[in-house]
C-alpha cells in the first residue's frame, strides 16, 4: 500500500471546539418552570470552516478560536443573564444565545480563509440549539 499523500485540491475543513460558562436565567412569556429563576452550565460549541491551510497545516489554531469565545463568555459567566445586555431586552433562550455568540465571534474573527459556520449552545446534556448563518 502506498504511503503517498497529496494535498487535496478541493474540499473544506470544519473545526470544532468549545467553551463553557455558568449563568442563571429565566424565560419571559414561557409557560412552565423555565419562567422561574434557574441556572445552567452552558456549553458553547463553535464550528469554523475554511478551505486552505497555513504553513503549519491548520485552518486556524483551536486556541485562537477559544480565546475569542472565552472573551465573549466572560461577560456572561456567573451572571444573571436577564440583567446583561443584550439579554436584558432579548429573552435569554438558547436560540438567542447561540445567535449572539455567532454574531460576536464572526465580527472579530471571519477572514477570507475561514468563517464561523455554526454555533451550538447546550443548556444541559439533553438539549441544544445550533445557529448557522
Ligand atoms: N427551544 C427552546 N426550548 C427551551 C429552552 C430554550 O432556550 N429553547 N429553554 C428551556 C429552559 O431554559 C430549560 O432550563 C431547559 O429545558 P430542558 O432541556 O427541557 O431541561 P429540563 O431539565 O428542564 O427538562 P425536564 O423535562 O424538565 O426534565 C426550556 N425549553
Ligand atoms: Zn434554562
Amino acid at each position: 500500500m502506498s504511503t503517498a499523500y497529496s494535498l487535496p485540491s478541493g474540499g473544506s475543513y470544519t473545526l470544532t471546539t468549545e467553551v463553557e460558562f455558568a449563568a442563571a436565567h429565566r424565560l419571559h412569556g414561557y409557560d412552565g418552570n423555565c419562567a422561574r429563576l434557574h441556572g445552567h452550565n452552558w456549553r458553547v460549541v463553535i464550528e469554523v470552516t475554511g478551505q486552505t491551510l497555513d504553513e503549519v497545516g491548520m485552518v486556524v489554531d483551536f486556541k485562537v478560536i477559544r480565546a475569542q469565545a472565552r472573551e465573549i463568555a466572560k461577560r456572561l459567566d456567573h451572571a444573571y443573564l436577564n440583567e446583561v445586555p443584550p439579554f436584558d431586552s432579548v429573552n435569554p433562550t438558547a436560540e438567542h444565545i447561540a445567535a449572539y455568540f455567532h454574531q460576536a465571534l464572526a465580527a472579530g474573527f471571519d477572514t477570507d480563509a475561514y468563517r464561523v459556520s455554526a454555533v451550538t449552545v447546550w443548556e444541559n446534556d439533553r438539549s441544544a440549539v445550533t445557529f448557522r448563518p
